[in-house]
């Protein structure tokens, strides 16, 4: 196999990239660098900059490498820009895809494997969100990963692709300092950034229907998300004819107040008491991941806990602090 790996100079993609190498694949990276580094990559990975719209770049690429599988990971992914700015999501997230999913199946490639979201489930009101759990997403964001989703199961059927939609929850740390995400709109870096401030951490809402009154999410170490990615290729690689959508989370709850609570003790600054103010709208109260799926389909689980995510995110940050100093 040669595995093409969209958005692989990106926060998730590069952790893939590195995780697959390291697991002995052949990859090639195509990547328009709107957010991505080529830094990122290890070396010997061949980097092809370009954009997932622009069909006969695709192609090229996917002819030049001979590629035989594709890990689509290149998309936008804020919530809150997506809501802003629709049209530009859809178009970047699906029809982006479509015209991945058009020069892939026309250039013989036989395996794809799509970065989907927790964020297809909108507000579940269930304890532990199963694949089977109603996806009502309620964000553009959202709708244009579910209707990604939709595409891959129906073109993977129509051209003889194997396909695998994974649905993550919420993504942190980093293998490496290099690896670190670049990126401040997510609970962590934002605590951090606080913390950096001398101000007290946010907590948008401490009034929920949870233990503590605060959100609840699944955290996942991004280095378990790239795991998942190489069990799943493997699979993919075995089965011809596999057709799957598997949430990746550690099937664990972990809220707001408790994470701020292990972000400030592995910062070593817990004296400044967390703010509570308004939600944020559209904040489900609780969004934790049944893993029996993944379990189950390729023996996969996480290996990392929260506070060895929260610790790797806080030693990728410290030494880009120091260089922009
Ligand atoms: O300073 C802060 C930042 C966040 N939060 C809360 O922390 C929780 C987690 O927020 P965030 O890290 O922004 O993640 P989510 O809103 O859960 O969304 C993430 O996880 C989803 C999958 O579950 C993905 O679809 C999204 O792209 C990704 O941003 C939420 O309850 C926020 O209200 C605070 O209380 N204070």
């Amino acid at each position: 196999m040669t595995w093409l790996v969209t958005g692989g100079a990106g926060y998730i993609g590069a952790h893939v990239v590195k995780a697959m190498t390291d697991a002995g694949e052949r990859v090639v990276v195509l990547d328009d660098l709107s957010t991505g580094r080529a830094e990122r990559l290890p070396a010997g990975v061949p980097l092809e900059t370009g954009t997932v719209l622009d069909h006969p770049r695709v192609a090229e690429v996917l002819r030049a490498h001979a590629v035989t599988g594709v890990v689509h990971i290149a998309g936008k992914k804020q919530v809150a820009e997506s809501i802003e700015k629709p049209l530009h999501y859809y178009r970047e997230n699906v029809e982006g895809l479509r015209v991945l999913l058009d020069a892939a199946a026309g250039t013989g490639v036989s395996r794809f494997l799509f970065s989907s979201s927790a964020a297809v489930y909108g507000m579940p009101d269930v304890p532990l969100v199963t694949e089977r759990t109603p996806c009502l997403p309620i964000s553009p964001y959202g709708e244009t990963k579910l209707a990604g989703e939709w595409l891959v199961t129906a073109a993977g059927a129509a051209h003889g692709m194997a396909t695998a939609s994974l649905r993550y929850f919420n993504v942190a740390g980093a293998a490496t300092p290099e690896l670190g995400d670049d990126g401040a709109t997510n609970l962590v870096p934002m605590v951090f950034d606080r913390v950096e401030a001398g101000t007290p951490p946010l907590v948008f809402g401490a009034d929920y229907p949870t233990p503590d009154g605060t959100c609840v999410r699944d955290y996942i170490h991004v280095e378990d998300i790239a795991s998942a990615h190489v069990a799943a290729a493997r699979r993919l690689t075995a089965d011809r004819t596999a057709s799957l959508v598997l949430n990746i989370g550690r099937g664990e709850g972990v809220s707001v107040a408790e994470m701020i609570g292990i972000v400030q003790r592995v910062t070593g600054d817990a004296d400044l008491r967390p703010r509570v103010v308004a939600r944020r709208p559209g904040d489900p109260a609780r969004v934790v991941a049944s893993v029996d799926r993944i379990r189950t389909e390729l023996g996969w689980e996480a290996r990392h806990d929260v506070r060895a995510m929260v610790a790797s995110a806080w030693a990728a940050r410290r030494p880009r602090q120091r260089s922009r100093a």
